[in-house]
């Protein structure tokens, strides 16, 4: 007997994100560095050219690129040494036919000078006069006014996280304020009888809650701010008024009494808090089925099964791609990143359900294989020895041991 009406992981993913804010709910002024890791809210644009002059990537002799053609070691264009432009100054002349000038790596090209040639590639004749031994073509060896990026130019879109790599090129263009996108406020309610805190010795029956420790780790890694607002015991009360304490941030997630049991009664509860509702109780998934997705008064509630497993792989399916997206990325990127290796077993799966299976990354014979982890969706160390997921689509029946798999990093 089924309880729940199944639907596919894709289109509970379409149903959920349509009903949910589109992007980022407010923007922050932040210094360059608390910016770290953080999405920008917008384009930042420079204000000038970078570089702002043309620069030698070399040391070496500023020339005329014309004036090298030909040049061997044979037959050396011989150039008269006019000035040594000294690091992070301008130079004193323009280059006229015949001439060269002396300069440094990072030092700003005179005018007249279209390319420079590498020190190795030159014969010392006087204090006034050198040898190429080598042509240079025009541009060569330049780091071009405004080819890093041209003033006006994008520096960093709307939407990218700032990595180092930003973060460098910001201070390099002087932008030292950046707006990002605000961090939405994740409460996690966890709930259950069985129920103790981590640091409690549980009593029969009894077991430590783990799972808030688990999404808040993966909320922080999305981006967004995990605020834990507790346990509440199975008890119609008790947990309405933690989901309506909870319904003041700006996603809700609820672990716990998700399915169908006597004491199950997360469902209801979220359907009777405000407008729109629940909009998927049960998904065609392996693990993770009793998922409920809902949105209550605008705000986004994800009820998570209790089992550890299910809970982390249901928060990577459904709560990631909404997190993304509320900080201005794309829910589903093309490109995170996934390692290519090749199933060490055959697994079997059943056709029409998403089966997500974990997986130890074993380098054999200069190959990457994935050796499954099972076990059923309670058992946490399932997770802790696997380096990664392999997501079974519905229309698979399984893999075949020797089969190439894309493995998701967890
Ligand atoms: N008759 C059926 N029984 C179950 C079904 C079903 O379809 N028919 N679905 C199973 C599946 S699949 C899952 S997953 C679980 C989901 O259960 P709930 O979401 O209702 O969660 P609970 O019953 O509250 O807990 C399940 C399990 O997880 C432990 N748990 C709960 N919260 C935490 C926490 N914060 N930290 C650590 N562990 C937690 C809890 O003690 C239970 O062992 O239902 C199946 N049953
Ligand atoms: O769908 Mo449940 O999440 O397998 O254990």
């Amino acid at each position: 007997m089924e309880f729940f009406q199944l639907r596919r992981v894709d289109e509970a993913q379409s149903l959920f994100l349509e009903a949910c804010p589109k992007g980022p709910l407010g923007v922050e002024e932040l210094d360059l560095l608390e910016a770290h890791g953080r999405c920008l809210a917008e384009d930042v644009r420079s204000a000038g050219d970078l570089p702002a002059f043309d620069r030698s990537s070399v040391d070496g002799y500023a020339v005329r690129a014309g004036d090298t053609f030909g040049a061997s070691e044979g037959l050396p264009a011989y150039l008269r040494v006019v000035e040594e432009i000294p690091m992070g100054r301008a130079p004193a002349r323009r280059l006229g036919p015949g001439e060269c000038a002396r300069i440094a790596t990072g030092g700003m090209l005179p005018d007249g000078a279209d390319a420079v040639v590498m020190i190795e590639h030159t014969e010392h004749l006087a204090a006034d006069e050198v040898g190429v031994l080598r042509a240079v073509s025009p541009g060569e060896n330049v780091m071009r006014r405004g080819e890093d990026c041209p003033a006006g130019g994008v520096l960093v879109p709307a939407g990218r996280p700032l990595r180092a790599q930003e973060l460098s090129l910001l201070a390099h263009a002087g932008v030292l304020r950046v707006r990002v996108a605000r961090r939405p406020r994740v409460a996690i309610v966890a709930t259950g009888d069985e129920l103790v805190d981590p640091g409690e010795e549980p009593g029969p029956g009894q077991i430590r809650e783990s799972n808030s420790f688990a999404l808040r780790a993966l909320v922080a890694e999305e981006g967004g701010q995990p605020v834990f607002l507790g346990r509440a015991p199975d008890v119609r009360d008790a947990v309405e008024a933690k989901l309506r304490e909870a319904l003041k941030y700006d996603v809700v997630l609820v672990s716990g009494g998700s399915s169908v049991g006597a004491r199950d009664m997360t469902a209801e509860i979220i359907g009777g808090l405000g407008r729109l509702g629940i909009l998927v109780h049960g998904v065609n998934l392996k693990p993770g089925k009793p998922t409920i997705l809902a949105v209550v008064d605008g705000r986004p509630v994800v009820g998570l099964p209790g089992h550890p497993v299910s809970a982390q792989v249901v928060f990577a399916l459904f709560v990631s791609p909404l997190l993304r997206r509320l900080l201005g990325l794309p829910p589903f990127p093309g490109h995170r990143p996934a390692v290519r290796a090749r199933m060490a077993k055959n697994v079997a799966s059943a056709a029409g359900r998403v089966d997500v299976l974990r997986v130890a990354l074993e380098a054999r014979d200069g190959e990457l294989w994935a050796e499954p982890v099972q076990g059923k969706s309670g058992l946490i160390t399932t997770l802790t020895r696997a380096d990664g997921a392999v997501i079974i689509r519905e229309e698979k029946e399984g893999l075949l041991a020797g089969e190439w798999v894309d493995v998701h990093p967890i």
